[in-house]
């Protein structure tokens, strides 16, 4: 079920749950196919790809840079493109989509004209100024005022820069992004991180894999430095694995419960960094003392939520970055589980700790969720448990995983749309 619905009170199962229920594609894998295809001269056809709101404000996007994209199935694009992108008439809308905005303010470099990026309220507030000045530092022509978006980048099909270091201690989608952009260069580019700070370094992995399948040769002469060949893409046909991310709140739900949800891909199978969480979450309800949250982001809210139940109290660290995502999920983590037990989380600096409570100081609550699907997909697995929560704007979801309700009900959580108080 996709809901419009204001509110969803969950009623916890008080049994295992069970039965076999798919995540969808990876969001990180489809948004960085889309734009890889749309740099290719030639049909791609991209299969097991994710069909959200992230990833439809991409393949838009490239529709208005003259690119074909084609939709086939419910999870497939078809793109077809000349190999380069016009300037759009119009300004891309990318609502808050983290890597739609960041890949296209790269790849605008490579348009033939101006192009203007910018997103909802939230992206509006998303910091982006180490990317544009990095493809400054390339000779490109980017402006962004408030170091968010809108993002004016005037492209020229090119950019004459050699060398570049980027501060990537915000988002590592800013490495990505100047990565894919600069297999489409005239030149080979040398790329360096300033420092070694970099969450999740396995989304560079991602994205390294996603341009070679695209034809691209990019070197690693050492942990912090890439070397890309201006090679431009070619056509590819590419299946992406489901998303791990979504994955998480399988899992846990599944653990929960104490109960057995078949998702159809071993977790060794994922290539993506939040598969890490896998082995975290099966050690439920023994979580460790101290998880350091730098290398899984996204999974964070899903083992808060779980630290919720935990034998003991778990600190979460290496998070700060969590509170430039869709919404400050630090903040947003302790206080909707503090709502459910008082004292349940505390935000300690930029660390969170969760301090479990005794289950009758548990009550119902109504979650406010942030316009963050992840806050909105978490904190439902503690109305697994708890009765009474009542997740406000449940259609947040659809920012990466539209179908996660319809899910959760398949597997036999009731679920009843209410009015938001
Ligand atoms: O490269 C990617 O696909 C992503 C990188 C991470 O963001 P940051 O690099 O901004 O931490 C992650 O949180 C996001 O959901 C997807
Ligand atoms: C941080 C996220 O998304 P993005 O940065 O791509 O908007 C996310 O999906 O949790």
């Amino acid at each position: 079920m996709t809901t419009t619905a204001s509110a969803l009170t969950i009623t916890p199962p008080g049994r295992p749950l069970r039965g076999h229920v798919a995540p969808p594609g990876s969001k990180s894998i489809t948004n960085r196919a889309l734009l890889l295809a749309a740099l290719a001269r030639g049909t791609s056809r991209l299969t097991g790809a994710l069909k959200s709101d992230d990833t439809r404000y991409m393949a838009e996007a490239l529709r208005q840079m003259g690119v074909t994209v084609e939709e086939p199935d419910a999870t497939s694009f078809t793109v077809t493109s000349e190999g380069r992108l016009r300037a759009p008439a119009t300004p891309l809308f990318l609502g808050n989509a983290g890597t739609a905005t960041r890949f296209l303010t790269a790849a605008a470099a490579l348009a033939d004209g101006p192009v203007v990026i910018t997103g909802d309220a939230h992206m509006q507030k998303r910091p982006i100024a180490p990317l544009v000045a990095a493809l400054a530092s390339l000779g490109i022509a980017v402006e962004a005022p408030t170091g968010c978006p809108p993002v004016t980048v005037r492209g020229q099909g090119g950019f004459p820069g050699q060398a570049v270091t980027i501060d990537a201690g915000l988002s590592s989608q800013y490495v990505s992004a100047v990565l894919m952009l600069a297999a489409g260069g005239r030149h080979p580019v040398r790329i360096s991180l300033a420092g070694d700070a970099i969450g999740a370094r396995g989304y560079i992995d991602l994205t390294l894999a996603a341009m070679r399948a695209f034809g691209a040769t990019v070197e690693q002469p050492d942990a912090a430095t890439w070397i890309v060949q201006p090679t431009g893409y070619r056509a590819a046909d590419f299946h992406i694995e489901p998303d791990a991310s979504a994955a998480t709140y399988l899992w846990a739900a599944e653990v929960l419960t104490g109960g057995a949800i078949d998702i159809g891909t071993p977790a060794q199978a994922f290539t993506q960094p939040d598969a890490k969480a896998h082995a975290l979450i099966a050690a439920f309800p023994h979580l460790p003392a101290e998880i350091d949250g730098s290398q899984m982001q996204d999974a964070v809210p899903t083992l808060a939520a779980m630290a919720a139940f935990n034998a003991t109290p778990v600190r979460f660290t290496g998070i700060a970055n969590l509170r430039v995502k869709e919404c400050d999920r630090v903040a947003a983590m302790a206080t909707e589980l503090a709502r459910l037990a008082p004292g349940l989380a505390v935000e300690d600096g930029d660390d969170l700790v969760v301090t479990p409570q005794p289950r009758e100081h548990f009550r119902p609550a109504h979650i406010t969720t942030y316009a963050d699907h992840r806050i909105a997909m978490s904190m439902a697995l503690a109305g697994l448990l708890v009765p009474g929560v009542t997740i406000l704007d449940p259609g947040c979801v659809a920012k990466t995983y539209p179908e996660y309700w319809r899910d959760l009900a398949a597997l036999g959580v009731t679920l009843r749309e209410v009015a938001a108080a």
